[in-house]
């Protein structure tokens, strides 16, 4: 049995507030020296790497001078707005000895929900990735309310997965992997090293979280493994403890638990858009259009002929032949104003025509489903 990640090339890891503080007491500035090391040798690699970094409320619990883990919302809010500075800071500095750039990503839920909001985080992330930054991404904690939050950044984890089809989701933390049953509270739990994500019986064997200082247990993370198989990627739940976790995983050691999806990440992300239900409008392809789509490339202004329905930014629209028949469906990267606006012109005009430009394309290829 051989680790995923071995052939994975867009990997995203998250580590949990344990594994970067001092048992919950501020940062642990070695660790975080340790992730920077691990990290910098996968880029060395040749794999692109986004962190999920938990830490920041730990941090700002510290820096406060408070003495336990705040219960109020404000006061977490508070504390993560304070210890978010550190966590970069400490961050930023470690990736700076290996050369390599960071950058500050904070999310809510309504910026994956939100379709405008999805594309742009997207093409924001997809930016850093092409100019080898490394993204660090954290729950927005100043904005959340319990409606928008994502509540531990073991969903958040999976759902920057879903965001940039990652290849593999690694989920490090305290324990080994999952076990059959919580091993602080079953010393016998037999240890689990490869299943299928998504078996509802993982759900049944995970707890919650075993310390004071983690949020979410075991459960979020086998619902994480769940949610990033949804986009076709596996995840492994591994230790962070474990010597040179991140390398011996690249060099195909099979350490933790491996959840597999059963889907690839090209069909799973057809599949999503072809689903969609909702569809806000149509546009009308020439015939180098359509022959242009069918071979696999994107769609751009230059091949429409016209637009239908009120659509915005990021909503999903059909394509249609012009003899009227589906031919694909696809996110549009521009509302049906402006889409208006730049039909038939090639893409170079289109900052010209808008005065600004999103995207060269209509739809990307990789947003686009062929029917
Ligand atoms: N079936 C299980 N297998 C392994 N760990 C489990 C299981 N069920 C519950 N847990 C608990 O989940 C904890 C890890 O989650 P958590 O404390 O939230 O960590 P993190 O901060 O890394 O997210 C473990 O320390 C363990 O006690
Ligand atoms: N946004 C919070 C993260 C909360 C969280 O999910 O923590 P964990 O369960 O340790 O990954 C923080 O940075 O403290």
């Amino acid at each position: 049995m051989s680790s995923v990640i071995a052939s994975a090339t867009r990997i995203v890891i998250k580590v949990g507030s344990s594994l970067v503080t001092a048992e919950g007491k501020g940062l642990d500035h070695e660790a975080l020296a340790r992730w920077a090391k691990e990290i910098a040798a996968l880029k060395a690699l040749g794999k692109e790497v986004v962190l999920v970094s938990s830490g920041a409320i730990a941090e700002g619990v510290q820096r406060l001078g408070w003495t336990k883990r705040p219960t109020t919302l404000h006061e977490k809010q508070a504390a993560a707005a304070v210890g978010q500075m550190g966590l970069v800071q400490g961050y930023e500095s470690c990736f700076r000895e290996h050369g390599l750039k960071t950058a500050q990503i904070l999310l809510t839920h309504e910026d994956m929900k939100d379709r405008t909001r999805y594309l742009n985080a997207r093409a924001t992330l997809l930016t850093l990735l092409e100019h080898q930054v490394i993204p660090i991404i954290n729950e927005n904690d100043t904005v959340v309310t319990s409606e928008i939050k994502f509540g531990d950044n073991d969903t958040l984890g999976a759902l920057v997965t879903n965001l940039i089809d990652g290849d593999a989701l690694i989920i490090l933390t305290d324990q080994q992997g999952l076990y059959s049953a919580d091993p602080r509270k079953h010393p016998d739990a037999k240890f689990i090293h490869e299943t299928e994500a998504g078996l509802p019986e993982l759900e049944a064997m995970a707890g919650g979280a075993g310390s004071s200082v983690g949020t979410g247990g075991m459960y979020t993370k086998v619902i994480a493994a769940k949610r990033a198989a949804r986009s076709g990627a596996h995840t492994v739940i591994a230790s962070g403890r474990e010597e040179k976790v991140l390398t011996r995983l690249a060099d195909g050691e099979a350490i933790g638990t491996q959840l597999i999806a059963r889907t690839s990440r090209l069909v799973a992300r057809k599949q999503w858009l072809a689903a969609q239900l909702q569809v806000a409008g149509a546009v009308t392809l020439d015939d180098g259009a359509v022959r242009a789509l069918m071979s696999g490339a994107s769609l751009l202004p230059v091949g429409v002929t016209a637009i239908g329905g009120e659509f915005t930014r990021g909503d999903v629209v059909r394509c249609l032949k012009p003899d009227g028949t589906e031919v694909a469906r696809g996110l549009i990267n521009y509302s049906f104003e402006e889409a208006g606006r730049i039909l038939r012109q090639p893409s170079n005009k289109i900052e010209e025509i808008l005065g600004y430009l999103d995207e060269p394309e209509l739809i990307h290829r990789d947003n686009l489903v062929l029917l």
